[in-house]
């Protein structure tokens, strides 16, 4: 009898919400710093995961931008990100959509172009060693300025047909996307697909803001969507993908126990929703950890839990040739399950 566990690995899944200065696992970071010469605050692997307690969204961001400092030369964006799809893949991810926030790094001298490559090379090499589909997001940080924004949005234009969309990340509340109304326009005119994080700790209104005046194609966690239900029925009658990050919630307070997450209540609205892993390493858990903890903590059935994972391979930012190649693999894997039941 396969394990529940066993069975949402194997499942055929995307995580189409992390952040590749996210994934830096404790180790790797010890690595490359050592490659800098660096020295960090902790001396092991452990001490590091040791220091991954958080009591919000501001306290993660601080560690994470000092863990951006390890990154510095084309190789150490390489390594990251092919130890991320090497990881995902073995996590049963097919398909990876993925952040990278280049104004950490070009503040300090980081050229655009070793990122770009390193992160590109990476993905093309998953491609080709492991068949893993990815896609690069380029993510800008609302808690800097517009003008900020749009800077990055000129530099990137060189790589413009290798990202398949651009986000917002960094400290929400107080920060609201109607800030940013100028420059997703100019991304929208530029032809990208845009994605925002909203109402992870801030409010509604904010998700109203991202869906009705930057008109996202996709929210990234969306939790407080439902205090708004006028909201919610839109969301649901657009089918926007909320791409929920269950663990991180937990991880980063939004959320006091898994058993609160608004994920089932999502789902009860009919919201197109998503499971994905936002910073595994920091919030301990890849795609898989966060659906076997939701399917636990939630009491999930068998028939939610593939709901979910068919909602991740549906929002995918690719052609509808390479969907369906992605959805034949899920019914593949679960007709491969039902035979093996007979
Ligand atoms: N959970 C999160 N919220 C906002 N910005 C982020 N950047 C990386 N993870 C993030
Ligand atoms: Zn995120």
């Amino acid at each position: 009898m396969q394990t529940v566990e066993a069975f949402i690995r194997g499942l055929p899944k995307a995580d189409l919400h992390m952040h590749i200065e996210g994934s830096i696992e404790p180790q790797l970071m010890l690595d490359l710093a050592h490659r800098h010469g660096m020295r960090l605050r902790w001396d092991t692997a452990e001490a590091l995961r040791s220091a991954y307690a958080f009591p919000n969204l501001k306290s993660f961001l601080d560690l994470y931008f000092e863990g951006c400092k390890v990154l510095q030369t084309e190789q150490d964006f390489y390594d990251v990100t092919r130890a991320y799809l090497r990881r995902a893949h073995a996590d049963g991810v097919v398909r990876a959509e993925m952040f990278i926030g280049p104004q950490s790094f070009t503040e300090r001298g980081v050229p655009m172009e070793s990122l770009m490559g390193g992160v590109l090379q990476a993905m093309d090499d998953a491609r080709r060693d492991q068949g893993t589909s990815s896609g690069l997001m380029i993510s800008v940080h609302r808690h800097r300025t517009e003008a900020d924004a749009m800077a990055v949005l000129d530099q990137i234009m060189p790589w413009a047909g290798r990202i398949i969309g651009i986000g917002m990340g960094g400290a929400e509340v107080g920060n609201p996307p109607s800030n940013f109304a100028g420059f997703f326009q100019a991304a929208r005119d530029r032809g990208f697909r845009i994605t925002v994080h909203a109402g992870e700790e801030g409010p509604a209104s904010y998700v109203r803001e991202a869906l009705e005046l930057l008109r996202v194609d996709r929210i990234d966690h969306g939790n407080a969507c439902l205090d708004d239900l006028d909201l919610v029925r839109e969301l649901a009658a657009r089918r926007t993908p909320l791409t929920v990050c269950p663990l991180s919630n937990l991880r980063l307070q939004v959320v006091t126990d898994l058993a609160q997450h608004p994920l089932k209540a999502m789902m009860a609205h009919g919201l197109h929703v998503t499971v994905n892993s936002d910073d595994p390493p920091y919030f301990d858990g890849y795609v898989t950890e966060n659906l076997v903890a939701c399917q636990s903590a939630l009491d999930l059935s068998v028939p939610e839990i593939v709901r979910l994972v068919r909602n991740g391979l549906e929002a995918a930012w690719v052609t509808r040739e390479e969907r369906q190649i992605l959805l034949t693999r899920l019914d593949d894997y679960l007709a491969g399950r039902t035979e093996a039941q007979a």
